[in-house]
């Protein structure tokens, strides 16, 4: 965060410049390798490794992979460090690291960890703990972060959905702006809701994902053989006319009818199957609340309604500039 309104606002953090530097760093290079990684799924080796063009790329997010792990590597050390000097009887912190950590260890009362079913008996190495924050670092922070950028957009540019969005709001917080939200306004917060899966569906922020067949297959009416990466293009999913009854307009009250289901897997925002986005709910909480602080507190505007919304496309779509205005609301 010290690190993120740095770079953005006049305002400096209290900080350490190092630490900030450091995490502007970190932050940067996550986001680099987001875009980049999709260099591995789609470019042949040939190429990455013997045609200079690829080859470069490739290179440099290679080192950039390696930087990350390296920091990682470090975090996870030294929090390793401090649980090893905190005596049994004092409590730890309560966070991800420290539980990935204390995994089937003295400190882990509760259960024991299994992977594919079967008890993992051993706590996590220094590698696997890595694997697991690097995913979430990744799969967690720059697909919601912009998912709630594409939300603004669409909201400021469809003045009737945001007059009855912020209808909803009024109507669960009966005009407070700062108590928490609980858990009973988020199961009200269907319109809100409605919102954010209709902007994934029209702007979806991982437009497409894959998955390999490992023996022969019939798919389609033809014969794949093994070893076949398919590309699943989410974006052409959802504006196809045979899941979706007008698929070009934007519209959160289709969301909003009763008993309404999509298609199994007409909505891919977060992938399917075994592989479906582990995170989520905790993503769907995060847009529908965020929609519902904003909003409740802020009349948000863009500077330039003309201006078109402006993305890089990688592993996921990113937003790269987004100018809004905010003031308080009355
Ligand atoms: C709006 C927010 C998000 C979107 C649109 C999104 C989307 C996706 C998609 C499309 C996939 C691929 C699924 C597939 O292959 O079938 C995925 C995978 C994943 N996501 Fe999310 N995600 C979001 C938020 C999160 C959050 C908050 C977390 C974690 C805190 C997370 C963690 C992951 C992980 C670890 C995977 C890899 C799962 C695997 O390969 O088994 N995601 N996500």
């Amino acid at each position: 965060m010290a690190a993120y309104f740095d770079t953005l606002s006049d305002e400096q953090s209290d900080h350490p410049s190092a630490i900030v530097d450091d995490s502007v760093k970190l932050v940067q290079a996550f986001r680099k390798h987001l875009l980049g990684f999709i260099m591995f799924v789609y470019v042949s080796p040939f190429l990455r490794h013997y045609i200079p063009f690829f080859k470069s790329k490739a290179d440099d997010l290679l080192l950039n992979l390696r930087f990350i792990n390296e920091r990682l590597d470090e975090i996870i050390k030294r929090r390793r460090q401090a649980i090893e000097n905190t005596s049994l009887d004092k409590p730890l912190t309560n966070d991800m690291l420290t539980s990935l950590i204390t995994a089937n260890t003295p400190r882990d009362v509760n259960y024991t960890k299994t992977v594919g079913g079967e008890a993992l008996d051993r706590p996590m190495t220094d590698t696997e703990i890595r694997g697991i924050i690097f995913d979430g670092f990744l799969g967690g922070t720059d697909t919601t972060a912009n998912t709630i950028s594409y939300i603004i957009y669409y909201i400021a540019h469809n003045l009737d959905v945001k007059k009855k969005l912020i209808e909803e709001i009024d109507r669960i917080f009966q005009g407070d702006k700062t108590r928490p939200i609980t858990e009973n306004d988020f199961q009200k917060l269907k319109y809100c809701e409605a919102i954010a899966k209709e902007v994934a569906r029209v702007f979806t922020v991982v437009p497409s994902f894959t998955r390999y067949i490992n023996k022969p297959d019939e798919i389609a009416g033809y014969k794949w053989p093994a070893g076949t990466m398919f590309r699943i293009n989410a974006d052409a999913i959802h504006y196809n006319r045979d899941y979706w009854e007008d698929p070009d307009k934007f519209n959160p009250d289709r969301w909003m009818v009763e008993g309404f289901e999509p298609n199994k897997h007409s909505l891919l925002m977060f992938g399917g199957g075994l592989r479906i986005c582990p995170g989520r709910k905790l993503a769907m909480i995060e847009l529908v609340c965020l929609i519902a602080l904003l909003y409740r507190k802020y009349e948000i505007d863009l500077v330039d309604m003309n201006a078109p919304l402006k993305v890089i496309s990688g592993g996921v779509t990113a937003c790269t500039e987004l100018l809004v205005e905010i003031k308080p609301r009355n």
